[in-house]
């Protein structure tokens, strides 16, 4: 072993010494994939949901945004739909449904007091449901005794979200009530622009140019994918959660769908695997991608304008779509969401001030998309495990029946942060740590498809990205995870085509 002085050839100055090591006699070099093969899964049969790989988020973190959602907007976010409850009260006649209907905001007041007191996590009430056992053998397991801040941040506010169901689920008359649906339908019907921006470019069945090459195709195609992908992507900075306080100006920036937004903003996205993304799609002729969505109302919307535009390329036959079981995390689709935005733009009066011709671009579009949905082109699925406190680690273990279904798809598309989180286990990993590692079992186990994450930077975790990029906006943009203004577009090239099979578990 020998030591150097290694010179910087920026400034010239002598860096940290380094180390020189013999290595004559340790094992050759293995190729990267081999080497990333072999990581996995990282013990995935050791880790604990409370311990994991890296360090978990939790609400008592004040330097997180874990604090911040804990402590602010839960509290805030069920005093909103509290409200939204009232106001259902004020519009209902029955004495029966009325007082059932109370029972339920009793439950809610409840819940907004153990939550600002940090209670401890109590078992979910039997409401008759299947999740109950699942979620009830977790706490017992990992939980028993934690409160909602000592919590892990992604458990604690996915339990939040379960105990807001109980309070309906234990009604009589109202068990699929969501508070969250005015304000989803409200945030849709506030963004004309955009929509209808959208609206005029992608109404009119799309064909390319007569007579041009097969080359010219394929590069039509291509640019075309990375523009909508783009539009997809930030389509998620319309988060209802986070829109408590913006303005319609606000709103219309983050909206903007126009090419020089785009262009000023893919230098914001700073994990960038758009390239290889665009070959993988481009090589595909009537397959399959999967969207794991995330927002309802206009982030949907241009979900749907894009898995159109996959269908119409002749790129997919077959677009999968997986929502939530229940309202979650705010504005997560429902199926009632999914119906909604597919009706609204079909019969809905949700935009006065459009022209009859916008309209009309509008309807044109949702009357192919609920034809696609017909003809089995587009289908809504929404398996209980997105709802569960579990990880995405635990996909393979928990709810195997989904990885393989998953695994026939070509190409599954993650939406949004929360997914983000739960694909990382919302731990606080290197920056640079590559996503396939980050994303455990999802990309290791044989059989897993290609994932990408289509994400803006919401909270804390952060990987796949270059080395000192984080660091550098640590040090000089204050907020920068939070802010949506960043985004992440990562692929992780799993191990399609291999016979599926399972480690025993995921959990310890
Ligand atoms: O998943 P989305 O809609 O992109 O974002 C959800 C979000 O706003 O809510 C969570 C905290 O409540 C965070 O993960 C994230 O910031």
């Amino acid at each position: 072993m020998s030591e150097v002085k290694a010179t910087n050839p920026a400034d010239g100055k002598v860096a940290n010494p380094k180390v020189m090591l013999n290595l004559g006699s340790l094992p050759p070099r293995q190729k990267p994939s081999a080497m990333m093969r072999e990581q996995y899964p990282r013990t995935p049969s050791r880790v604990n949901p409370d311990q994991p790989q890296w360090p978990a988020y939790r609400g008592y973190h004040e330097y997180s945004f874990a604090h911040a959602t804990m402590s602010v907007r839960l509290p805030t976010i069920l005093e909103k739909g509290i409200a939204d409850v009232h106001l259902t009260v004020n519009q209902e006649y029955d004495e029966d449904r009325v007082k059932d209907l109370v029972e339920c905001i009793h439950r809610m007041e409840d819940l907004l007091d153990s939550l600002k007191a940090n209670d401890k996590l109590r078992y979910i009430t039997d409401d008759g449901a299947g999740d109950v056992a699942l979620w009830n053998k977790e706490i017992a397991r990992y939980f028993r005794g934690k409160d909602f801040m000592n919590s892990p941040w992604v458990f604690a506010e996915a339990y939040k979200y379960r105990r807001l169901r109980e309070c309906f689920s234990l009604s009589k008359y109202w068990v699929e009530y969501d508070v969250f649906f005015r304000q989803k339908c409200d945030t849709f019907a506030r963004s004309a622009e955009a929509v209808f921006e959208l609206a005029s470019r992608f109404a009119a069945p799309f064909s390319f140019a007569e007579g041009i090459s097969d080359e010219d195709k394929l590069k039509t195609s291509k640019l075309m994918f990375r523009e909508l992908t783009q539009i997809c992507l930030w389509g998620n900075s319309t988060d209802l959660s986070l829109l408590i306080d913006m303005t319609e100006e606000d709103i219309k920036k983050l909206q903007s769908t126009g090419g020089e937004h785009l262009s000023a903003t893919e230098k914001n996205i700073l994990g960038n695997d758009l390239d290889k993304i665009t070959d993988k799609v481009a090589s595909m002729k009537g397959g399959r991608i999967d969207f794991v969505l995330d927002n309802a109302g206009f982030e949907l919307y241009c979900d749907l304008v894009y898995a159109d535009w996959l269908i119409q390329s002749g790129i997919c036959k077959e677009i999968v779509f997986h929502g939530k079981k229940i309202p979650w995390f705010v504005s997560d689709v429902t199926k009632k969401d999914w119906d909604w935005i597919l009706n609204s733009c079909v019969y809905g009066y949700l935009f006065p001030e459009a022209t009859e011709e916008e309209m009309d671009w509008l309807r044109v579009m949702g009357r192919r998309w609920k034809s696609y949905e017909k003809e089995g082109k587009f289908k809504y699925q929404s398996h209980p495990f997105w709802c569960s406190g579990f990880t995405f680690w635990s996909l393979t273990a928990e709810a195997p029946d989904l990885f393989i279904e998953l695994a026939t798809s070509d190409l599954v598309i993650f939406k949004g942060d929360l997914n983000h989180r739960k694909l990382g286990y919302d731990c606080h990993y290197p920056y640079n740590t590559p996503f396939s590692q980050a994303i455990g079992p999802l990309a290791s186990t044989p059989g897993a498809p290609p994932i990408v994450s289509l994400r803006t930077v919401k909270s804390d975790i952060v990987v796949g990205i270059p080395d000192g990029v984080g660091e550098k906006l640590d040090e000089e943009e204050k907020g920068w995870k939070i802010s949506g203004k960043y985004a992440v577009v990562l692929l992780s090239e799993g191990r399609p085509g291999e016979k599926i099979t399972f480690a025993d578990t995921n959990n310890e």
